[in-house]
């Protein structure tokens, strides 16, 4: 395991009942934010990238692939931080990908946050300022 370099590869995503929230969050820390490197699933990262102004790479819509697309960076150890908003009162018809991606997330050690009060406790623990991350013996991994 790798330890995270001062950058950080963030991913923004958030379920349609959560989006204003995502971006009313991203506005507020849209200083720290534009520091790093930010992606985001198709309709939540043109939201962001419009409502708080902040440049934001779009992959697909979540539940056309774009869940799997950021699972699928996070498998490669491209992203760290995994910022998702996600809704618990409503049934997903894509509910398989939304638990991959938060299960390749563990599985990686990515830093993960499901809501506004995680969130801010990321972005304000040295995380984004320091050279952080796991050591060898904290991840579980069998090697
Ligand atoms: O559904 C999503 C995450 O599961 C988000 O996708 P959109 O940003 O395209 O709405």
């Amino acid at each position: 395991m790798t330890r995270m370099a001062a950058r950080k590869r963030i991913a923004l995503v958030a379920h349609d009942a959560m989006k204003p929230a995502l971006v009313a969050w991203a506005a507020r820390n849209r200083e720290i934010l534009a520091k790093h490197d930010l992606w985001g699933t198709g309709t939540t990262g043109g939201r962001v990238g419009e409502g708080a102004g902040l440049a934001v790479a779009r992959l697909k819509s979540g539940p056309l692939g774009g869940d799997q697309q950021l699972g699928a960076m996070i498998a490669d150890g491209k992203l760290d931080i995994l910022i998702f908003f996600t809704d618990p009162l409503t049934a997903m018809p894509h509910d398989v990908d939304v638990k991959a991606l938060l299960r390749i997330s563990t599985l990686e050690q990515v830093v993960v946050a499901c809501n506004a009060a995680t969130a801010d406790f990321v972005l304000t623990s040295g995380l984004l300022d320091e050279d952080y991350g796991p050591q060898a013996d904290e991840t579980g991994s069998a090697g």
